[in-house]
């Protein structure tokens, strides 16, 4: 039996869960990554396997890619899917557009590529990723390793310039080394506070020599599911401004996999 999970972690749950709804019989997926992600993955996996469903997934990370493959899926090169019908992935912040800030877990490059070959992007969040304007949570930037202080310098005189509130720019670590990417890349991260144009600013830090991408998702996401830990959640869609709650049961078993380590 597994333990109880907390109630941050329900949420994530049941977030995952109830957007694994969405996938259909013959759909090409996008896994996203992270550990909301991670329980989205082994839903999925379930299904497939209970349902006998045919699907096929490109993944945003190599841990996503090595998760799903550990739980039986076919995941294939994002060039040999194409075009997908639905991503599904966790974020960082969300705003009332869905707008989202993504990159917590470096994996911004992959996840904003494949969700952008994507019919449709579901994010799967909880409640505490929920904000009126995007920017308390840093705003990761992947840059590249050449020149990348030099790259630093001339982000932040941007800031300077466009006259954002915060302007604190500072360089992932794993350890007492560099973060590196799945593209072998470096993330700066952005402590903003808030983001005002994020439109604007994501178009101006992508100008930026050195810059490879952001973690601004500006009209890319189109639904919203929100797994709150006390047993419900919440389904937001851009398409038609809907927000509908559901409640849910969820027991032991429900979650009983092994512990998603994203
Ligand atoms: O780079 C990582 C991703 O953008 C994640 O989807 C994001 O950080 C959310 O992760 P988690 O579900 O672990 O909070």
């Amino acid at each position: 039996m597994s333990a109880e999970l907390s109630p941050a972690e329900k949420g994530k749950f049941i977030s995952a869960r109830r957007a694994v709804d969405y996938v259909q019989d013959g759909m090409k997926l996008g896994l996203g990554t992270g550990s909301t992600a991670a329980w989205m993955v082994k839903c999925l996996a379930r299904r497939v396997q209970q349902e006998g469903l045919q699907i096929s997934c490109a993944a945003t990370s190599t841990r996503t890619a090595e998760l799903a493959k550990s739980l039986g899926l076919d995941v294939r090169a994002l060039d040999d899917l194409g075009w997908l019908d639905l991503t599904i992935d966790g974020a960082d912040e969300f705003d009332p557009e869905l707008s989202l800030i993504k990159g917590g877990g470096a994996a911004l490059l992959q996840e904003k590529i494949v969700a952008s070959a994507s019919d449709q992007m579901i994010v799967i969040t909880d409640p505490a990723k929920e904000v009126a304007s995007l920017g308390a949570f840093p705003l990761p930037v992947e840059v590249i390793p050449f020149g990348a202080m030099t790259t630093k310098a001339l982000i932040e005189q941007m800031l300077t310039e466009m006259d954002v509130a915060g302007r604190e720019v500072t360089l992932r670590m794993a350890g007492d080394k560099a973060l590196r990417t799945d593209e072998n890349n470096l993330i700066l991260d952005l402590h903003l506070q808030k983001i005002g144009n994020a439109r604007e600013l994501s178009l101006m830090l992508n100008q930026i020599p050195g810059v490879v991408e952001n973690g601004l998702f500006i009209d890319i996401c189109d639904i919203v599911v929100i797994g709150d830990g006390a047993g419900k959640v919440t389904v937001k869609d851009i398409s038609d401004g809907s927000s509908h709650t559901e409640a849910v049961t969820v027991t032991a078993a429900d979650y009983s996999f092994a512990d998603p380590k994203q």
